[in-house]
């Protein structure tokens, strides 16, 4: 009698290797994941993660290893192998139509092979799974009247009633507010009870800590550490990360703050206000608040984005408020966006030339009309080093390097022209928590040569280790200023949650 074998895992991946010209992007990964189990895939930026994932999901070829799901080998697959595999993608930028309802939604992507459903049959079967999986979806919901945390919750949908047996999120709590994220990790843990694998793309360690059974940590393309969830704190997980400290950064104050620099009087437009505080030279104003209670509004209208509808911006005396970008940015003020990658950068352009877009056309680069191509790159290697772009070099197009160092060429481009007035947007966007500590210092190194900084941002610790004062948006207006930081954690709480306090 032979002895029973283990039933093969769910996922098995083996030897990966995928190169991008002399890039290694993965280098001999070996990854398992088992039914019924999270696994946390960590890394730092430009570790990996997502080449792996794109080669399981047959987006990109592997140049070498083996894939099985469930002991089946996959090779030389497509997309809709890997679906038809029983793997499942929860993309980032959701593929809905948002004039359409979530039961409309599924029955569209539905696969042509399937049994044609009726729409009260799917709908019904959409109930059913919202339920099960702790979704809860209205199939008849549209989907543009959904928020984010719900439209994701239909991309989960999808793939459980295509029956999906592995779903792998790509850092899918970026831009969701707190109670969306505990939403998302409570269907996580539902998928898992239902016996599904779940492969978790995340920098974002207490959510692993919370979630996750297994991690498997990526550094330069290999495999740099995998323990039971059980046997690791946060702090080794960050070191097996990027194998060094990245505690939140102490960077002593050189000098107190002096004049103000940044005066906002009345300002107001749709969805904001009416809005008015001051910033002074070597202050950080911490905006804090959940998502969508007039961030983006605010931001924008300081960089010339959106029209006020009312009130001034004053910087260092010289109003702003009906000025250009352009004239804001001579000004002084520098902005970086939270959706970088959508407007921050050219992705099609270099990374040389994405440094250097604001500046590309003046002295010492250019002289009339004549460009110098030898500075502008001996600058964008500069820059490269400075801030730990990792690319092959300066003339690579943006567009191939991994997110998190998209991220860093607009804050190096932008806390680089050593503006005046600093307008950020959930800086720390997609970065691991290395370069998070590392933009965080050049910030606070910003604030102590006397710039004026405004730090939005949905991460209240962030906002908490950053800040000399923090306000809290909601409702398009601040709901209270404090400088007492995290002494006043209590009163920050009740402000974030739209009660008065
Ligand atoms: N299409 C491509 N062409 C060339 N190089 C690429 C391409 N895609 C990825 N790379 C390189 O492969 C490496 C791994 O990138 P990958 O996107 O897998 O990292 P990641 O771990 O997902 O990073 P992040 O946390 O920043 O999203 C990086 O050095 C990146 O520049």
């Amino acid at each position: 009698m032979t002895a029973a074998r283990a039933p093969a895992p769910l996922l098995s991946m083996t030897g990966i290797v995928r190169r991008y010209g002399t890039v290694r992007a993965n280098d001999g990964i070996d990854l398992i994941v088992q039914t019924g189990e999270i696994l946390g895939l960590l890394g730092e930026n430009g570790s990996g993660k997502s080449t792996l994932m794109k080669v399981l999901f047959g987006m990109t070829p592997a140049d070498a290893g083996e894939i099985a799901v469930r002991g089946r080998a996959l090779a030389g697959h497509r997309p809709s192998d890997a679906m038809a595999a029983g793997i499942a993608m929860i993309h980032q930028h959701f593929m809905l139509v948002e004039a359409m309802t979530v039961v409309e939604n599924v029955m569209l992507g539905w696969p042509a092979a399937g049994r044609v459903l009726r729409r009260a049959e799917m709908a019904a079967r959409i109930r059913e799974a919202s339920r099960r999986f702790g979704l809860d979806l209205d199939p008849e919901a549209r989907v543009a009247d959904l928020p984010l945390g719900r439209r994701q919750r239909v991309e989960i949908l999808k793939a459980v009633l295509r029956e999906a047996e592995l779903l792998v999120l790509d850092e899918p709590t970026s831009n969701l507010a707190p109670v969306e994220v505990a939403e998302l990790l409570g269907v996580l843990r539902r998928l898992r009870g239902e016996g599904k694998g779940v492969v978790f793309i995340t920098h974002k360690l207490p959510e692993v800590m919370e979630v996750c059974d297994r991690v498997v940590v990526l550094r330069g393309g290999r495999v740099a550490g995998a323990a039971p969830i059980a046997a690791v704190t946060p702090a080794e997980l960050a070191e097996m990360m990027v194998g060094r400290d990245v505690t939140a950064p102490h960077v002593a104050r050189t000098r107190p703050p002096g004049e103000v620099r940044l005066a906002v009087a009345g300002l107001a437009g749709p969805g904001l206000g009416p809005l008015t505080f001051e910033v002074r030279g070597g202050e950080v104003l911490g905006i804090a608040g959940v998502d969508g209670n007039g961030q983006i509004e605010l931001v924008e209208t300081l960089a010339g984005l959106r029209r006020a509808a009312a009130g001034s911006i004053a910087l260092d005396g010289r109003e702003l408020a009906s000025a250009s970008v352009a004239a804001r940015v001579r000004a002084g003020m520098a902005y970086m966006p939270a959706d970088r990658a959508a407007t921050g950068l050219v992705r099609s352009l270099s990374i040389a030339d994405n440094l250097m877009l604001r500046d590309s056309t003046r002295p010492p680069y250019a002289r009339g009309a004549f460009l110098a191509p030898g500075r502008l790159q001996a600058r964008a290697r500069a820059l490269m080093r400075d801030y730990d772009i990792r690319a092959p070099g300066p003339r690579v197009p943006a567009a191939r390097l991994s997110g998190g160092n998209q991220q860093k060429i607009v804050v190096a481009r932008e806390l680089d022209r050593r503006p005046a007035l600093l307008v950020a947007h959930q800086a720390a966007w997609g970065l691991d928590p290395g370069a998070t500590r590392f933009v965080l210092e050049r910030v606070l190194g910003l604030r102590d040569e006397g710039a004026a900084i405004v730090y939005v941002s949905s991460e209240l610790d962030e906002v908490l280790d950053i800040a000399d004062r923090v306000a809290v948006m909601a409702d398009g207006g601040f709901a209270g200023v404090t400088a007492q930081g995290r002494a006043d954690l209590a009163r920050i709480g009740l402000w974030m949650s739209g009660r008065a306090a």
